[in-house]
């Protein structure tokens, strides 16, 4: 349902860009939609994605709409990521039986999040609250909450938007609290390397404070190898002339929460982003990671 809307929304935009463009929308369903198992069994990297970039490379499709982050920040060979428009709240949020943010959770709450970065970010301020896994669509995910599976889930703040149930969400987690994910809220069109027209069609609904600032971010998962199985966060704000990226790696049990922040010029988005990585690593990230992954 999200990526329908997500795709609804990008149609509009190409639309109303393009008045004469004849558009067809072509459902395609991934692995990650019909798989119920946790996402970091499946693998997590590319499982929402894959089939729609296999479309792309026969030419069954032309053009691919995708929840930036869930896209591998290493693109296959003959693919292009042609447009990145505004971005939503990148904000997460808190979606609980007790009115109010983390603060109104009793004791030992149970919250259903599947995302490492969000049990870990969650844990550091409450070392208290039950972290569990929890899977499906967001519908499917609100509809385990009110069965009462769970006490408060996270979401996206943008996918709830999108679904015009941002009403749902009882906090905002405030991104010092829980940094978002590479990309988070953003969309990623994604469209042939050698498609010269759609390049030329898509860049007219391309923003491009949004696209710098998430050049930077997935630079970072990109130089630590990392998908969303892993607990990095990575929030980039561009003004005019500027571009300010902050990174975060939170391990489980006591680890030293890393943490970078730095600014640079738009034209070095990727450095930026190779940088804080680095420094990260300086910080002891690779084996944080490591440990993270071999659990
Ligand atoms: N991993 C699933 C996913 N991919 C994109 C979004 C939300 C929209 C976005 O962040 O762009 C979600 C759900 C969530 O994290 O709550």
């Amino acid at each position: 349902m999200l990526a329908r809307t997500q795709t609804a929304h990008v149609v509009a935009l190409l639309q109303a860009a393009h008045p004469a463009l004849e558009i067809e929308t072509v459902i395609i369903q991934t692995s990650g939609d019909h798989s119920t198992a946790s996402l970091r069994q499946i693998g997590g990297q590319g499982v929402f994605t894959r089939e729609l970039e296999a479309a792309l490379l026969d030419g069954r499709i032309d053009v691919a709409v995708h929840s930036l982050k869930d896209l591998p920040s290493t693109m296959p060979d003959g693919l292009c990521l042609a447009a990145v428009p505004p971005r939503e709240d990148v904000r997460d949020v808190l979606v609980s039986r007790f009115e109010g943010g983390l603060d109104a959770l009793p004791a030992g709450a149970r919250l259903g999040t599947g995302s490492l970065r969000r049990q870990a970010q969650l844990l550091a301020v409450r070392p208290d609250l039950q972290v569990a896994d929890i899977r499906g669509n967001v519908d499917t995910r609100l509809r385990k909450l009110a069965d009462g599976q769970y006490d408060a889930i996270v979401l996206a703040a943008a996918g709830l938007a999108r679904l015009g149930w941002l009403d749902r969400a009882t906090a905002f987690l405030p991104v010092e609290v829980m940094l978002p994910a590479p990309a988070q809220a953003a969309l990623g069109v994604q469209c042939r390397a050698d498609d010269e027209e759609m390049r030329t069609l898509l860049a007219a609904i391309d923003d491009a404070p949004t696209h710098v600032a998430v050049r930077a971010e997935r630079a970072v998962l990109q130089r630590l190898g990392a998908g969303c199985r892993l607990p990095v966060a990575a929030y980039a704000v561009a003004t005019p002339d500027r571009l300010t990226l902050r990174t975060r790696i939170v391990g489980f049990e006591g680890a030293p929460v890393l943490e970078d922040v730095r600014s640079g010029a738009w034209a070095d988005a990727e450095a930026l982003g190779m940088a804080s990585a680095e420094a990260l690593l300086a910080q002891g990230a690779g084996a944080l990671l490591k440990n993270v992954l071999s659990e």
